[in-house]
């Protein structure tokens, strides 16, 4: 499909999805065009897919490529951030599947989180700020909370089986690709984690490094291994994103009849994050002991970055 569609678009594009575990596109949305910008960090997972709602063009990508062929440590989480950073979008709503570490999130609820615990191994790239150019962002609160707000008002989109949005959670992100034991499940629990995932980093933090508006929404589909109900496997994931994929659909038509208002604009081009990665940068490492290379690739993230 990718290859009959133009890979270029004349406008630029603010607002992205990233689609997730069964979630590799989304029902409804019709692609006009199939970017693939080659990024310093190399390729992104997928095309970006490009489509309109309300007239208004969005970004679509599927993190781990449109066979889900990347697992989670191989997903080119840099390439993605600043391939959509590269069309211009400064807004991304991000799926996720998720198991639940709590009893009152069923599976088939979705959960806005608003905290990470980060229990990835360090295998994963997880920054643009290296190799000869030093950057330190804050990421207190590693999701957008104006995205978050906008995504609570869409609630009512949701209908199937009485599935409740949770509006508050904190998310673990585990290396993976293996699910976790149960003594991990508990301990995860006691240290007050909502949900569990593979994907939430290092995703966040380069949205944050990218100055980019971010906020992923969780879709359970499985209470782990810490339940006294069935332990976790793949086809429980698969069985309950197929039933979740609806009011995915639901839910980011709803998101994006909202962003697409006008009284949203600066939110939508995240205004309120605008200079912040730029500034933890620019001061951080000598000129003498910056190396041209990097210099190019933060370039690329922010043009015009090094004029001053
Ligand atoms: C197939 S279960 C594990 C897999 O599902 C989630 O993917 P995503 O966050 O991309 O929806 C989880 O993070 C794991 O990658
Ligand atoms: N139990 C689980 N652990 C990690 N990632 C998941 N994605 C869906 N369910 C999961």
């Amino acid at each position: 499909m990718a290859s009959t569609l133009p890979a270029h678009f004349d406008k630029p594009v603010r607002i992205a999805v990233i689609g997730g575990t069964g979630l590799s596109k989304i029902d409804g949305y019709t692609p006009v065009a199939a970017l693939l910008p080659q990024t310093p960090w190399g390729l992104p997972s997928s095309p970006i897919m490009i489509a309109e709602h309300n007239g208004i063009p969005i970004a679509f990508l599927a993190r781990h490529g449109l066979s889900h062929q990347l697992a989670p440590h191989e997903v080119p989480a840099r390439a993605n951030i600043a391939a959509l950073r590269s069309i211009g979008v400064r807004s991304v709503i991000a799926f996720s599947a998720v198991g639940s570490l709590r009893e009152e999130i069923k599976p088939m609820d979705f959960v806005i989180p608003d905290q990470i615990i980060d229990r990835t191994k360090g295998v994963r790239p997880f920054t643009f700020f290296e190799g000869g150019v030093v950057g330190h962002v804050g990421f207190a609160d590693p999701f957008d909370a104006k995205l978050a707000a906008v995504v609570e008002r869409c609630a009512a989109a949701m209908q199937g089986d009485a599935a409740v949005l949770h509006n508050k959670g904190t998310v673990v992100c585990i290396e993976g690709p293996q699910f976790s034991t149960r003594a991990e499940s508990h301990m995860y629990r006691s240290w007050g984690g909502g949900v569990i995932n593979m994907s939430a980093l290092p995703e966040a933090k380069l949205a944050r490094e990218a100055e980019l508006a971010y906020q992923m929404i969780c879709m359970a589909t499985d209470y782990d291994c810490w339940h006294t109900t069935e332990d976790v496997d793949v086809a429980m994931v698969m069985k309950y994103m197929a039933a979740n994929s609806g009011n995915a659909k639901n839910l980011v038509g709803a998101v994006l009849d909202e962003l697409s208002k006008q009284e949203h604009s600066d939110m939508v081009m995240a205004k309120h994050w605008e200079g912040s990665a730029q500034g933890a940068v620019k001061f951080m490492t000598k000129p003498e002991g910056r190396n041209p290379e990097a210099m190019k690739r933060i370039e690329y993230l922010f043009p015009g970055f090094w004029e001053e």
